[in-house]
């Protein structure tokens, strides 16, 4: 599918994003490992987040849709998961593959999971070899580090893991694992990753203790299924954020989108280049932050965007290119490697794309350096099959001169299946 965007006017109006990916994902995981039923609201029904479901199924657990769309996870329990009569299809979603493998781990059965083309180039080497000190047996390419792959799992030993990359998947698929091993799993990571498995693991009752870059959980707890609120997704409503604060004349007021700290750095990098973004109402649902976001058009300036402030915007990072762009002045873009190995190699998609619309951008191993207030040249783009690459150059073409076509936009169904009728609704509300 092609995406056809033209230069628009001001984008103006109220919007919801859809719920949050990583907190979908896992309230689906944690429901099924729970006793008891856990209600789903505000569920993200997008392709990555059904894989998940589908996994869950096909490992035993019944989901069912509920009154006002909410999803119903009837809890198999820690013990109840069964063996798969089918391999387990992971489809784009890092986050399934990742995570389940962690829980994967901690059964006493015989599982194969793959993923599409995208997926089985992704590494699993990180997840795999935890997992494997923990006693379970792993098997796939290149030494277990990419799918498909074949867990046999059971009886897991606690480990102290000292993680190479500040992953919240890395994390994740250990502490789960550690919900199958007697005594204390503890994660250590390089920087602070999203913290949801952590939060949500509390909310379901299991025992967590945390200091600093340090987090541990208590294996084999009593998990209870909950009634689970998933914010918008801030990686989603980062696409209008930046729209709003490029397209001359816009001002978005976006609802009930979810701020939890490990996940607010593109509010930081986006105030650093002199955005106009208000935070105009908080509250809390099962330890998760949100509020209503106010976005208005502004004059934006360069920026450098490094270390600890990465894990906390890492798939804004497209759209951030977007803006520094458009800003005046130079935006450098370091220690994001790990942009390498998400559904493209992020970084060279979008040193290449923008490169195609007339901005000046430079490829460092680690990131990219961006001259921006340059005209924008609508052309014809590639989004290498991935969303986040998709919808950033949608936002690119809304301030380039003449047509901008996305070739593979239909991977936006991934996250955000909504994001061209959003966009269009804040165009005709003018
Ligand atoms: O745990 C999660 O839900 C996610 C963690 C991040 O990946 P890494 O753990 O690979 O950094 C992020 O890029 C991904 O979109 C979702
Ligand atoms: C990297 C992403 O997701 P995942 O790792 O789950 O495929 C993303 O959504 O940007």
């Amino acid at each position: 599918m092609e995406l056809q965007v033209k230069p628009s006017g001001s984008l103006k109006g109220e919007i919801r994003v859809p719920g949050d990916k990583s907190i979908s994902h896992r309230a689906v995981m944690l429901g099924a490992l729970a006793s008891g039923t856990t209600e789903i609201e505000g569920f993200l029904r997008a392709d990555d987040c059904f894989r998940t479901v589908n996994c869950m199924r096909a490992l035993g657990v019944q989901i069912e849709e509920g009154d006002r769309k909410n999803l119903i996870v009837r809890g198999a329990g820690l013990e109840g998961l069964v063996e798969p009569v089918q391999v387990l299809e992971a489809g784009n979603s890092g986050t399934t593959m990742r995570l389940l493998l962690g829980i994967l781990a901690g059964q006493p059965v015989y599982s194969v999971i793959t993923g599409d083309e995208s997926l089985r180039r992704r590494p699993m080497d990180r997840v795999s070899i935890p997992l494997r000190e923990m006693g379970a047996r792993i098997f796939g390419r290149r030494q277990a580090s990419l799918a498909p792959l074949t867990v046999v799992g059971g009886s897991l030993r606690p480990i102290t893991y000292h993680s190479p990359v500040a992953s919240a998947q890395v994390k994740s698929a250990i502490l789960l694992a550690g919900l199958f091993s007697e005594g204390i799993t503890t994660v250590v990571e390089p920087a602070k990753s999203r913290d949801h498995t952590e939060r949500m693991l509390r909310a379901f009752g299991a025992r967590l203790e945390e200091a600093g870059l340090r987090v541990s959980v208590q294996g084999r707890p009593r998990l209870f299924g909950q009634k689970v609120v998933v914010p918008g997704d801030i990686s989603s409503a980062a696409f209008f954020l930046v729209a709003g604060s490029i397209v001359p004349g816009s001002e978005i007021l976006l609802r009930h989108v979810g701020l939890n700290p490990t996940r607010t750095g593109i509010l930081d990098a986006l105030s650093a280049m002199g955005a106009k973004i208000q935070v105009l109402e908080t509250g809390e649902t099962a330890g998760e932050l949100y509020g209503d976001l106010l976005v208005s058009y502004s004059y934006l300036k360069g920026t450098t965007i490094q270390g600890d402030l990465i894990p906390r915007l890492i798939d804004e990072i497209p759209v951030l290119a977007v803006a520094a762009a458009v800003a005046q002045g130079r935006t450098v873009i370091k220690d994001a490697a790990e942009l390498k190995v998400k559904e493209s190699n992020r970084i060279r998609a979008m040193v290449t794309e923008l490169g195609k619309m007339g901005v000046q951008i430079e490829e460092l191993p680690d990131g990219m350096v961006i001259e921006g207030g340059r005209p924008l040249q609508g052309t014809i783009l590639d989004s290498y099959g991935d969303h986040r690459i998709a919808m950033s150059l949608a936002v690119a073409g809304l301030v380039a001169r003449g047509e901008t076509i996305i070739k593979g936009a239909e991977s936006i169904k991934i996250s955000f299946p909504d994001f061209p009728r959003v966009l269009k609704q804040l165009q005709s509300a003018r």
